[in-house]
């Protein structure tokens, strides 16, 4: 049986880049991955895909809203066959950079589902049984399906699918209002299909701010996106022509037909067939892998990291899980903990919704003290010219010194936009602080300074 000082279950983002720091520790590194491909999640179904097809809807959208900015454009539309391929080159690349690292020779490379035997052994699907002395679990997410009357029996996509769609859709219904389902709908809409979202919350996107999810929901509506929220699913059935999905919203109950099902009610860790009780590994009641401030598991020579072990599906923090892990496993000294409160949103709507740090709403319940204000894009040179006027900055912080606390964009461009607080909110600054930078004009970045004032005059 062979023995290593690292053996790590999942080959995405959390396990590559802690097998890349185990070896440069000098250690003896194995990596095992059941996929078909390699590359993880981001590179091939998540992140890039997704961010790929978005970036090209939105300039299909601005081409064909090209009279407004005096631009003759007779006719723009999507080529699906055209943009699949290009996706698959951009993608390809992406994943072969991923493979060519992990078959670089600085790892054992397993290609094979794992589980645990006893706490140090893995028995992989090709019968092969290997040891190690500290191990990561990093084995992602999955698709999960709720139990909705009719869900599991009614053909549905995933994000998978849509994320390799060759053709339009005639028509959508999507299920949830997360991440997944917003991003998706708006470039289903932009394609040219009819897209309806169903949304169990009174606001999509609720783990956001009620102003920021109203400002994106306003903006699917102007789109022609029809957005249902308040929903309760009762009943989903499919035949040949397409699917039906029954549901009450308040004392209504509403009934909707098209092509096709798209199933984008969230994720679940994947734990299944780990067999996590043979090594002591404990589950959170949601199914998350309980891991503490290290990532160390409920047996300390075992670590987890990324969506298994959450609390958010992000990937730069599956990353920084990942490698913490390992550094903490090889006695690196003197290592922080993931700052979760310095948490990092973006969500690749357009307006694209972005906050960082506290949020208003936690700020108000723990009754911390704290100053907040907000301007608009559409009192801002630059996105007037650009005709980007949904949204605004807000800004939030502590109302002796000024120290940022956090910040809310939703806007163009807001996923670019709220790295200016990143480093400042990293080291503490202060509204003073980021006045004293330079902010060049016209720029959609220099929107910022108007918040930044206005707290800093109430302080003074
Ligand atoms: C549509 C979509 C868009 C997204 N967009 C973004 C975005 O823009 N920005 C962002 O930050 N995040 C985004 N995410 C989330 C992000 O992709 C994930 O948080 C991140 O990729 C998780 O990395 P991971 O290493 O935990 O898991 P993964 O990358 O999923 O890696 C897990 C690996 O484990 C392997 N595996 C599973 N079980 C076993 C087993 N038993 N034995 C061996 N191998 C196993 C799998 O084959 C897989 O390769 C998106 C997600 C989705 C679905
Ligand atoms: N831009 C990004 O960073 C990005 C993009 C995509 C995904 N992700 C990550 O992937 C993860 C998964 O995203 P997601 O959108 O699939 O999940 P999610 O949990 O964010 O959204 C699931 C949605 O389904 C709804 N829902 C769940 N069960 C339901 C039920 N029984 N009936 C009605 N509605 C129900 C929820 O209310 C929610 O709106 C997220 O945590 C996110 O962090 C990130």
């Amino acid at each position: 049986m062979k023995s290593y000082d690292f053996l790590v279950i999942g080959g995405g983002s959390a396990g590559f880049n802690a097998a890349r720091v185990a070896h440069s520790l000098g250690k003896k590194v194995a990596i095992v991955d059941g996929a078909k491909e390699l590359g993880g999640l981001c590179i091939l179904r998540g992140c890039m895909p997704s961010k790929t097809l978005l970036y090209i809807a939105e300039i299909l959208h601005l081409a064909q809203k090209g009279k407004t900015f005096g631009l003759k454009i007779p006719r723009a539309s999507a080529d699906m066959k055209a943009i699949h391929a290009r996706k698959k080159k951009i993608i390809g690349e992406f994943a072969s950079y991923r493979d060519q690292a992990m078959h670089s020779g600085k790892y054992d490379l397993y290609r094979a589902h794992a589980r645990f035997l006893d706490p140090h052994t893995v028995e992989l699907s090709d019968g092969k049984k290997i040891r190690a002395k500290k191990i990561l679990i990093a084995t992602g997410s999955r698709v999960s399906t709720p139990s909705i009357p009719g869900l599991a029996e009614t053909p549905a996509w995933t994000s998978d699918d849509v994320l390799d769609l060759d053709f339009i859709p005639k028509s959508v219904l999507v299920l949830g209002g997360g991440i997944v389902a917003t991003e998706l709908a708006q470039f289903l809409n932009r394609i040219g299909s009819r897209v309806t979202l169903i949304q169990r919350s009174a606001h999509i996107l609720k783990d956001h701010s009620p102003a920021a999810s109203e400002t994106v929901q306003q903006a699917f509506r102007d789109e022609g996106i029809e957005l249902l929220t308040g929903t309760s699913l009762e009943k989903i059935s499919g035949d040949k022509r397409g699917v039906t999905v029954r549901f009450t919203q308040g004392k209504k109950t509403l009934i909707r037909r098209a092509a096709h099902l798209f199933n984008a009610l969230g994720r679940e860790p994947n734990t299944a067939g780990l067999s996590l009780e043979n090594a002591g590994v404990k589950l959170t009641a949601s199914g998350r892998v309980v891991t503490n401030r290290f990532q160390q598991t409920t047996a300390p020579h075992i670590y987890a990291g990324g969506d298994v072990a959450g609390p958010h599906d992000i990937v730069h923090l599956a990353v920084a899980q990942g490698e913490l892990a390992a550094r903490h496993a090889f006695g690196v000294k003197k290592l922080k903990p993931v700052d979760h409160s310095l948490l990092l949103n973006v969500v690749f709507t357009d307006p694209q919704l972005a906050s960082i740090g506290a949020l208003e709403s936690d700020l108000k319940k723990s009754k911390t003290p704290h100053l907040v204000a907000s301007y608009p894009f559409n009192d801002h040179g630059k996105s007037i010219l650009m005709d980007a006027n949904y949204g605004y900055v807000k800004v939030i912080a502590e109302p002796r010194r000024g120290r940022i606390l956090g910040a809310e964009i939703v806007g163009k461009d807001a996923g670019e936009l709220i790295h200016c607080f990143s480093g400042p909110l990293a080291m503490k600054a202060t509204v003073f602080d980021l006045l004293r930078a330079p902010w060049y004009h016209p720029t959609l970045a220099e929107i910022i300074t108007y918040p930044l004032e206005e707290i800093a005059d109430q302080i003074s």
